[in-house]
């Protein structure tokens, strides 16, 4: 039976007009945005205009990190920073997404490697600079932090695009959210799920990504098409596979805070590899986190707040919000472990 994909491939959002600045198709790119976000909080993204060398390149790198030997991989885990952003090595086995929705599962079958912004000097970060840490390369692959730089500043203007039609849809202005998110934290994580030949199967339960809501504001994904993602919609799950040059662009929950629930921070899983399967399975993804500075107030915007629909959330800085919701997804801090 053919997997049930979700209706997002049926309207992609392409960027392409925004680029030209025109008023006009900047509007209808924020129209679009507005009925993706309000029916399913996920968009696939086209004409986005990130270049394929610039991801390849990136790519190329993670996957050489990742087929190091498990040692010199090791030796990149990072001390955890309880309040602020942890970067580099997750090893497998260390994280379930799914305690941070409440549900205790076994680990997750991934591991990923993750990475802060690189322009983040002066007072302003420094006053919170747990959340902003200097990253760590390893020796090897040689030319990844090169890599790192090309992909982060194209990644960047998507995510001003993006940002800046989220604004126009919400009657803004489109310089709204990127201005409020300027120096907000910004971490790149790439993920790397591996089933080697021959291996049992996973755990009742285990999946290689469990169902979670995105913690921040705005989450840009990379995958390279291996299916696995699914969102959930009303009772169902949907897949969501990108044709080969889109995006996946997703809200978490501080956006979903900001706009009263009008968009939704919808919960989504990646799924193992069928059961049985004998043969190696890779899918790789790198996700892209747009946070918001841990100072700044979260609270429904008033275009989102109607007499019907009063305001659902009370006002909360995204510094606690993040780490509130980032302490709960150790494995370590499972209900019922240690
Ligand atoms: O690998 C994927 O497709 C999704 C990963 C994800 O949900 C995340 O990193 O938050
Ligand atoms: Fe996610």
């Amino acid at each position: 039976m053919p997997e049930r994909r979700s209706s997002i491939h049926d309207t992609p959002v392409d960027l392409s007009g925004w680029w030209s600045g025109d008023p006009a198709a900047r509007r209808a790119i924020a129209t679009a945005v507005d009925r993706s976000c309000r029916e399913t909080g996920f968009l696939l993204l086209e004409g986005h205009g990130l270049p394929d060398q610039v991801m390849d390149g990136w790519v190329a790198g993670c996957d050489a990190f990742f087929a190091l030997p498990p040692a010199e991989k090791l030796a990149m885990v990072l001390p955890k920073e309880p309040d602020g952003n942890n970067i580099g090595y997750t090893a497998f086995g260390e994280e379930a997404s799914a305690y941070t929705a409440d549900n205790p599962t076994p680990p997750d079958l991934f591991e990923a490697m993750s990475f802060s912004r690189s322009d983040a000097a002066g007072p302003r970060f420094d006053r919170y600079r747990a959340w902003y840490p200097t990253n760590v390369w390893p020796a090897r692959p040689s030319g990844w932090e090169a890599a790192y730089r090309d992909y982060e500043a194209a990644m960047g203007r998507v995510a001003e695009a993006v940002l800046g039609a989220m604004s126009l849809a919400l009657g803004q202005g489109e310089h709204w959210l990127v201005d409020l998110l300027a120096d907000a934290p910004v971490s790149t994580r790439a993920n790397f799920y591996a089933r080697p030949a021959g291996a049992p199967d996973p755990l009742p339960g285990q999946l290689r990504r469990g169902a979670h809501t995105d913690f921040g504001v705005l989450t840009l994904l990379w995958t390279d098409g291996v299916p696995g993602l699914q969102i959930r919609q009303g009772d169902e799950w949907r897949s969501v596979t990108p044709e080969p040059g889109q995006l996946v662009a997703n809200i978490g929950d501080l956006l979903a805070m900001w706009t009263n629930d009008r968009w939704t921070s919808t919960l989504h899983r990646v799924l193992p590899p069928p059961s049985q399967t004998t043969g190696p399975v890779v899918r790789r993804s790198v996700a892209y986190f747009v946070d918001a500075y841990p100072a700044t107030l979260v609270e429904p915007v008033p275009t989102c707040v109607t007499a019907e629909n009063p305001a659902r959330f009370t006002p909360i800085r995204a510094g606690d919000w993040l780490d509130a919701r980032a302490r709960r997804q150790l494995a370590s801090s499972a209900a019922g472990a240690a």
